[in-house]
């Protein structure tokens, strides 16, 4: 039995069809990409895998039991598109932003334990931001920005992690931090991953499978590729992608030549 079964969904908007059919498995400890063209359907995926639309027809199953079933989702963390940006005017200090992601488990107007202080000081270690903790997070860059995100999505211990574009409008250094973050998350604490992204060179890099949507639909031929070769991006966005050359390099990362 797979950690997640997407099996057999459609979805509409207002009986516009998005979702296709979509059947896909994830086992857990798995790092996923999900790649495809502007409005194929990615970010509608996403939000049916974490239940917060529900399929018109079809079932999202984790571990065999449907998503509807399962009252408990906070093993299920969701970073959305574009959530640095719209919050980043919130008046609130950086340890305040990752302690809300504790909510979901205890409640809204329940009083953090000391323990629970520990996780949110954590977290922050993790993402390397514990010395910005009291700083207010409309006063970060970017990058800080979106490692105090990451943060309040793994505070609460979650055992799958979605996140929908989290490299927008960030520079190629943060980037490349946030790359290595999600990797260490993934092999040093089992967080199972699965990344929506137009970054395909550093997907490929990073993840161990790519799934791609076109118009809808899961794109098998572009699954069954491999990915070390990085050859499916033209039929996928369906227009001449300009072919890169790449050099690993001794620590194993790879450069764009
Ligand atoms: N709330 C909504 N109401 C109506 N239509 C929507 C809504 N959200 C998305 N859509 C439409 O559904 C289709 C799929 O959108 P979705 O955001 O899932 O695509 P995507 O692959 O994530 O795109 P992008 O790469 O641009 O983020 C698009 O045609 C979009 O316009």
């Amino acid at each position: 039995m797979s950690y997640i079964e997407v099996k057999n969904v459609n979805f509409a908007y207002d009986g516009r069809q998005v979702l296709r059919n979509v059947s896909l498995k994830i086992e857990k400890g798995e790092f996923v990409g999900i790649i495809g063209p502007n409005g194929s359907g990615k970010s509608t995926l996403v939000k049916v895998m974490v239940g917060n639309l529900v399929p018109s027809t079809g079932e999202v199953l984790y571990e065999g039991v449907n998503l509807q079933n399962i009252k408990d989702r906070s093993f299920i963390s969701y970073l959305p598109q574009r959530s640095f940006s719209f919050n980043s005017s919130f008046p609130a200090s950086v340890e305040e932003v990752v302690s809300m992601g504790l909510y979901a488990r205890k409640g809204l107007f329940k009083r953090l334990s000391k323990e629970d202080w520990e996780k949110v000081y954590e977290a922050l270690k993790i993402v390397d931001m514990f010395e910005f903790r009291s700083r207010l997070i409309g006063r970060l860059s970017g990058g800080q920005l979106q490692r105090v995100f990451i943060a309040r999505s793994i505070v609460s211990e979650p055992q799958i992690l979605f996140l929908d574009e989290p490299t927008t409008g960030i520079d190629a250094k943060s980037e490349k931090a946030l790359y290595e973050l999600l990797e260490k998350l993934n092999k040093e604490r089992g967080i199972t991953i699965v990344m929506v992204t137009h970054d395909i060179m550093a997907i490929t890099n990073k993840a161990h499978r790519i799934i791609c949507m076109t118009d809808g639909k899961i794109n098998e031929k572009c699954e069954a590729i491999d990915i070390e070769k990085h050859d499916f991006t033209s039929f996928l966005y369906e227009y001449p992608v300009k072919k890169v050359k790449h050099q690993h390099n001794n620590n194993g990362s790879v450069e764009h030549v």
